[in-house]
């Protein structure tokens, strides 16, 4: 019976992979054909061929990326029909051979069960490795109308334990095939407002925030494609770790970011103490950035003189103080105010030059007169360097170097923190050329400073650029004339080529304009820091900073988000408490929170141990339940010295095509990293591409927020916890990376709140253990 089941499925799955060859085939020779045309022709049928050309190889990445498990289930309806699901759809002849797994009619997949079985009797998974089907489950839905044969096939959670079970690679994987119904809800759940996701470690936050962006792509692509989307994450290693994800799921077109990387043109990756992180990320920054700004607007007390090599002229403190206030009442931002302030004082300087020359003294100047003089003044370098220092054009960049690098100014613009914060802030500018200076916690800070200083001008040249208000009337009217035609011929060409799923009529308008910007929505998004997305997904929410949702808030002015994280692993001070706190200035306090209650990672074995700490850090939040048990209790040790016992510990642990992880407090990155990699070559010290691919790695625990590994080592959690302001959120953290074994080493105590641990008293994997020194006594379970 199974067999026969088994060859039935492997001829349909062989059917849909042949589909798949052809659109591949397809599509390439239309490519070829579109690169065939060469490179003459007009304006406009080049540019037809570019955006024909992008079409075509979007099509085929997308082709591409599906040929893993591209079928993966199958609908058994009651009503006779039989649909199967995958990652995209396919079709032929009119009929539908594949469902996308975000069609509406491919939700009873996620979600029927028995007692709602949403008109689905049987709903089966398929295992296929390669194009070929090594296995089926069957969900039987509707108990009443099974065969016997039926009933012996029952297996309903094979494919999901198959799936968390299974060693990790170093990279996140899709789970389109076994999403779970708590968690298809969320990724199915409207696209507007503000969707929280609470969930405990290893719920699959990370890996559902991505699916529900594949899925609010493929229903909301008009909207989406334009403004993009953004996924902020907490380390570019994270961000490395999930970048598999999406392009699995057909979609490529979604910027992924760091707090660090948000800030356009600079690498905020420097290290810095988090005591100094916490200050620059307190909502009291507001104030300073702001007072700062005023500080570089205050005007001397003292007359400024100005050398014209045949003359002099000089300001009064009165007229500049005029000068200033006419900037501050004209309401703009700094650098757009310059140019009011300016006018002031060339006017003032201009006056007074011509009473010099003896014109104008008495009578009534002559303004074309004047306006010439305050022209032929403001070129005097003279002048312009007055200018220059009373109201100084300030990039956000030079005034926080300027800021953190003088005493004064800090005093000035930070009256309302201690001394010992003002302190904090205080540090050397870069040298020239020095690169890698700016820390996470400045992005934040200079995204502030832009928003208070303003373009440089920019604001200044558009307003001035003058043009009859008829004129404009008339040149808008024709743009929209041509525009609407654009489009509709757009919408008409994606229908008939089939491409209308992968890109929206309004894009592919814009790429047939001959000025249309080629980069991608991601890579202009990227460049630009006033860009406001479509969705923003904020993963590992709990760690932002109240500066650092201020700059993620402005890139979202819809407020169309889904923001995820644990309250309980929050590790900085800056960190969420609880979300109301967090959101309610932006949302009013109108976003949905979604919980997420089952743990897919960690067995239950080490989250027993994890429970404990969890109690100290939230007594009323409870451990997410973890799908399985591996019977393999974790273990502590007690060694003498980490750098000559560490490096064996965890050779020993090591498993072929594993990985593993080696977490330790900050402080002892260095030695642990040295420890491990004189043992064991592969090793990887530190965050980066190569910790995820080495089989060991030594990260600090900020490093592997997000991450998860076979086997996790512990190192010094008495450390860990010390440390920092929040080391139990922290240590919950590295307790909960392993998908199978978990192991703690320390030279001095174990915290009580490790007690369950299991002592590893003479065991072969202790090096040279002779039991000594052990300092607990596993409850166990
Ligand atoms: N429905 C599912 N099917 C298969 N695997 C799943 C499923 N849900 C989650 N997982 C797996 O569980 C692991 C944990 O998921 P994820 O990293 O998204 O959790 P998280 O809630 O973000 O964790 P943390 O807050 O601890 O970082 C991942 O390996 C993920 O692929």
């Amino acid at each position: 019976m199974r067999q026969t089941e088994l060859a039935k499925e492997q001829a349909y799955v062989a059917r849909l992979y042949r589909r798949l060859d052809e659109l591949r085939e397809y599509t390439e020779r239309r490519l070829d054909d579109v690169f065939g045309q060469g490179a003459v022709g007009t304006m406009q049928n080049r540019s037809e061929r570019d955006s024909f050309a992008d079409m075509y190889t979007r099509r085929l990445s997308q082709l591409w990326a599906v040929e893993n498990a591209l079928c993966f289930g199958r609908l058994d309806r009651a009503d006779g029909e039989t649909l199967y699901i995958g990652r995209i759809g396919l079709s032929e002849d009119d009929r539908r051979l594949l469902i996308d797994w975000r069609a509406p009619v491919a939700q009873p997949f996620y979600r029927a069960t028995p007692a709602s079985p949403m008109g689905v009797p049987r709903r089966r998974h398929l295992h296929t490795r390669g194009r070929k089907v090594v296995g089926i489950d069957d969900d039987l839905l509707d108990l009443d109308g099974l065969t016997d044969a039926d009933r012996a096939t029952l297996n309903g959670e094979a494919a999901l334990l198959a799936a968390v079970g299974a060693k990790r690679t170093g990279r996140m994987r899709d789970i389109v095939a076994t999403i779970q119904a708590e968690q298809d809800r969320i990724i199915r759940s409207g696209l507007d407002g503000v969707l929280v996701v609470q969930g405990g470690p290893g719920t699959g936050k990370t890996v559902v925030a991505l699916h529900r962006a594949a899925y609010l792509l493929y229903t909301h692509r008009e909207r989406l494609s334009r403004r993009g989307v953004l996924v902020v994450g907490p380390t570019p290693t994270f961000l490395r770790y999930i970048e598999q994800v999406l392009p699995s799921l057909g979609e490529t077109d979604v910027l992924l970011s760091t707090v660090g990387e948000m800030y356009p043109g600079v690498d905020a990756t420097a290290r810095e103490d988090p005591r100094v992180a916490a200050v620059k990320g307190d909502a009291r920054m507001v104030e300073v950035i702001k007072r700062a700004v005023q500080d570089r607007q205050r005007m001397p007390a003292t007359p400024v003189e100005i050398d014209l090599g045949d003359r002099r002229l000089v300001l009064e403190p009165r007229t500049m103080e005029a000068a200033r206030a006419r900037g501050e009442r004209s309401g703009r931002p700094h650098n757009q105010a310059r140019a009011v302030v300016v006018r002031h004082l060339l006017n003032a300087l201009a006056k007074q030059a011509a009473r010099q020359l003896g014109k104008g003294s008495g009578t009534v100047l002559d303004q074309a007169e004047l306006a010439d003089l305050e022209e032929e003044l403001r070129t005097e370098p003279a002048v312009k360097a007055a200018l220059n220092r009373l109201w100084p054009y300030l990039t956000p960049q030079r005034l926080l170097i300027g800021l953190y690098a003088s005493p004064e100014r800090l005093e000035y613009a930070a009256p309302h923190l201690t001394p010992a914060e003002r302190e904090l802030l205080r540090r050397d500018p870069p040298r020239l050329g020095e690169k890698g200076w700016w820390t996470e916690a400045d992005a934040p800070l200079l995204d502030e400073a832009a928003e208070v200083l303003g373009e440089i001008d920019e604001q200044v040249l558009r307003a001035s650029a003058w043009m009859a208000a008829e004129e404009l009337a008339a040149a808008r009217e024709i743009e929209r004339a041509d525009r609407e035609f654009e489009l509709k011929y757009a919408s008409e060409v994606l229908q008939l080529t089939g491409l209308a799923d992968i890109m929206d009529a309004e894009r592919f308008a814009a790429r047939q304009r001959d000025d249309e910007d080629r980069r991608t929505v991601a890579e202009r998004a990227a460049a630009d820091r006033t860009w406001a997305f479509g969705y923003v997904i904020v993963d590992e929410a709990q760690e932002l900073s109240p500066m650092a949702w201020r700059m993620i808030m402005r890139r979202c002015p819809t407020r169309a988000m889904t923001i995820v994280g644990d309250i309980a692993q929050a590790g900085t001070v800056t960190g969420a408490r609880s979300w109301d706190e967090v959101l309610r200035p932006y949302t009013g306090g109108r976003h949905r929170v979604e919980t997420l209650t089952v743990n897919y990672r960690t067995p239950a074995e080490l989250m027993t141990v994890a429970a404990d700490v969890l109690a100290l850090i939230a007594p009323d939040l409870r451990v997410p339940r973890s799908v399985r048990e591996t019977g393999e209790r974790p273990w502590a040790v007690r060694i003498g010295s980490l750098s000559d016992e560490l490096g064996d510990i965890v050779r020993k642990e090591i498993v072929d095509g594993g990985r593993l992880a080696v977490l330790v407090p900050a402080s002892l990155a260095a030695e642990a990293g040295a420890a491990v990699t004189a043992a064991v070559p592969e090793a990887a010290a530190g965050p980066g591409a190569a910790a995820l691919d080495a089989p060991a790695a030594v990260l600090t625990v900020a490093d592997a927020k997000g991450l998860e590994f076979d086997t996790v080592i512990v190192v010094e959690p008495e450390r860990i916890l010390a440390e920092s302001p929040r080391g139990t959120g922290d240590l919950y953290v590295a307790l909960t990376r392993a998908t199978q074994r978990l192991g703690v080493v320390y030279t001095g105590a174990l915290p009580g709140v490790l007690a369950r641990l299991r002592p590893l008293e003479n065991d072969p994997r202790r090096p040279g253990g002779d039991g000594t020194g052990l300092g607990v006594e596993g409850t166990g379970r």
